[in-house]
């Protein structure tokens, strides 16, 4: 039965990197130009071809939306070869669309794969996020502790002082309580104004970004891709959906989630070995964004596996059509 066809996480991963990278050339002549939807667009469309050439049975978990709202790379959609192993698809082709048009860092093209049942199916609204680097203790902090206790518990267990904490949040009004409690502490505060996926990573490669935990609300879909990419680096991260109307609780109860409040740790958003690519279109502490010069495009994609922990750092010269 090709169901039974064994996720061969070692090659698909650099299928994967083609996946992300191609999103990312795709995107480049977009970057700075002030055009979020045209960037977003040949980003999807160039993942959904690169994404048909894998030999795999995928479907999209976390995609661009429902069907009718999404008419490319929407959650159920079936893409790949149709030959090869049954996988679950996780994807957010530009995540970042704002940092994009704007020329601001850490805009990405991201996704994750996983065999076929295994990675949480998110409904597209917000999530309450925790993030730390690995290292500690599981639980040395949770969601149920105020964003004050957060920090205390952090430093403690880091054997530092709390003003030694940096903490990233997205900014937007809603963390105002938030942020007044974690610089009651005398911490620090990355404030980002897009891309928690980026924010939450950073976590996991603290001496490198300065980031010790992420906390705040952002997309539950950017959560599942964050938890992903934490499974391989390492690191912990909580996240709970969060509902603002009737419409959103249906659209969790479609996607087949009955406990509304429940607490996911980042093994139950993904539970089997996944692998996670991601490529910079702007640049960002993580991997540098795209260069241009004439002829050519250069990327850089972090691919990593979470059986392995293995983590590379892909750099791709693309030559590009001249007019
Ligand atoms: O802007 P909002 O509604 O606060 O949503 C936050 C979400 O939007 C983003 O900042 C940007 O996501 P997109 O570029 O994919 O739209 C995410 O990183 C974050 O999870
Ligand atoms: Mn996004």
């Amino acid at each position: 039965m090709a169901d039974k066809v064994v996720f061969a996480d070692r090659m698909l991963s650099l299928g994967l990197a083609r996946v992300s990278e191609a999103a990312a050339v795709a995107s480049a002549d977009l970057v700075g130009r002030g055009d979020e939807k045209a960037a977003d667009q040949a980003a999807v469309n160039a993942m959904r071809d690169q994404l048909n050439l894998l030999e795999i049975q995928g479907t999209v978990v976390i995609g661009e939306g429902e069907r009718d709202e999404a008419p490319m790379l929407y959650i159920g959609e079936e893409v790949g070869t149709g030959e090869g192993p049954a996988v679950d698809i996780a994807l957010d082709p530009l995540e970042g669309t704002t940092l994009t048009a704007k020329d601001m860092p850490n805009a990405l093209t991201v996704i994750a794969m996983a065999p076929r049942g295994t990675l949480l199916h998110a409904p597209d609204v917000y999530m309450e996020k925790l993030a730390i680097g690995p290292g500690y203790p599981t639980d040395v902090v949770s969601l149920d502790m105020s964003p004050k206790e957060r920090v205390e518990a952090l430093a403690k267990a880091k054997g530092c002082e709390t003003k030694d904490i940096t903490v990233c949040v997205l900014e937007r009004p809603r963390h105002e309580a938030m942020i007044e409690g974690i610089r009651s502490t005398g911490a620090a505060i990355r404030l980002i104004t897009d891309g928690d996926v980026a924010g939450v990573i950073h976590c996991a490669e603290a001496e490198i970004t300065g980031i010790d935990m992420y906390m705040g609300r952002g997309g539950a879909p950017e959560g599942v891709l964050a938890a992903s990419a934490l499974k391989c680096m390492g690191g912990q991260m909580w996240g709970q959906l969060t509902f603002r109307n009737d419409d959103e609780r249906g659209r969790a109860a479609k996607a087949g989630i009955t406990d509304l409040d429940r607490i996911y740790s980042r093994d139950e958003m993904v539970t089997a070995d996944v692998i996670f690519a991601a490529t910079g279109v702007t640049d960002g502490s993580i991997v540098s964004g795209i260069k241009r010069e004439p002829g050519w495009l250069t990327t850089e994609t972090l691919l990593m596996r979470s059986k392995t922990g293995s983590v590379r750092r892909m750099i791709y010269r693309n030559p590009v059509a001249t007019t």
